[in-house]
């Protein structure tokens, strides 16, 4: 993508210091055992509050990924605590996290990881299967997701049938359908051309607009610019707002 000018007025605006985090890592981090040992991920601190658009950039293998899975409780940190929505999420059981990711997270990935054989609804039904949400009230929440990213019109279209902008966008419904309060996003815009990618760009700002918390992680320069607040992360490493010369 070309340069953009940062961030977008369209975000949310940054919240007050009474606003509760939403993440909140003190001195997370996160070693893989090996042989050898890889320290992955530094222990430091961050506070996202809700309403907040972060982004989060660095070069290839400086740990985006690692953030990412512990923020998505994917992965459990090797050291400190990380609270979600103030919940210290190192209590609790294997159950107990899973519960939680699937009612406060969404998850944005690269790839869409969409069925390509079902509809953009049934792609988006499928994703509550896991969840609290009542079987018969599935294709309403799927329809209003998908309404949501401005998909109303194409709810039994095949993903085959869809640019990669409409499915990067059924994706997004999909992470939407459990009304979550953070949603994660890894290169989403990564597979796209940039008419499509600035498409997403600004429905996230939008999703931002009204009041979903959204961390975003990219390579792109020009799209971690979008954020309110950049962290950057090298050799495992968070720093906040460093100019990044090249990822
Ligand atoms: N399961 C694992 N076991 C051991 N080391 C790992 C494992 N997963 C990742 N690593 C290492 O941890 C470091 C951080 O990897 P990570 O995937 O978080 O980087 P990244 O910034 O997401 O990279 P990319 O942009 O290429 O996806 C790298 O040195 C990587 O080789």
């Amino acid at each position: 993508m070309t340069a953009s000018p940062a961030p977008s007025p369209d975000l949310a605006p940054s919240p007050s210091p009474s606003v509760p985090p939403v993440i909140e890592f003190r001195q997370v981090g996160l070693t893989y055992p090996g042989p050898p040992p890889v320290e992955a991920f530094r222990p430091g601190d961050l506070v996202v509050r809700k309403g907040e658009f972060i982004t989060v950039v660095g070069p290839s293998g400086s740990g985006k990924s690692t953030f990412l899975n512990i923020a998505g409780l994917l992965d459990t940190p090797t050291t400190g605590s990380f609270l979600l929505d103030g919940i210290d999420t190192g209590r609790l059981k294997d159950t107990q996290r899973t519960t939680l990711r699937g009612r406060r997270i969404g998850f944005v990935f690269q790839a869409f990881h969409l069925l390509p054989h079902r509809s953009a609804r049934e792609n988006v039904e499928l994703a509550m299967v896991y969840g609290d949400v009542p079987r018969r009230e599935r294709p309403e929440r799927a329809r209003e997701a998908l309404a949501r990213v401005r998909l109303g019109h194409r709810t039994d279209a095949l993903p085959t049938r869809m640019s990669g902008g409409e499915r990067q966008r059924v994706a997004i419904a999909r992470a939407l359908a459990a009304r979550p309060s953070l949603l994660l996003c890894d290169e989403p815009t990564g597979n796209l051309d940039s008419g499509n990618a600035e498409a997403v760009l600004q429905l996230l700002e939008t999703l931002n607009a009204e009041g979903i918390t959204v961390v975003l992680i990219t390579h792109d320069l020009a799209v971690a610019a979008r954020g309110r607040r950049t962290i950057t992360i090298r050799d495992g490493t968070m720093s906040e707002n460093e100019q990044v010369a090249a990822c």
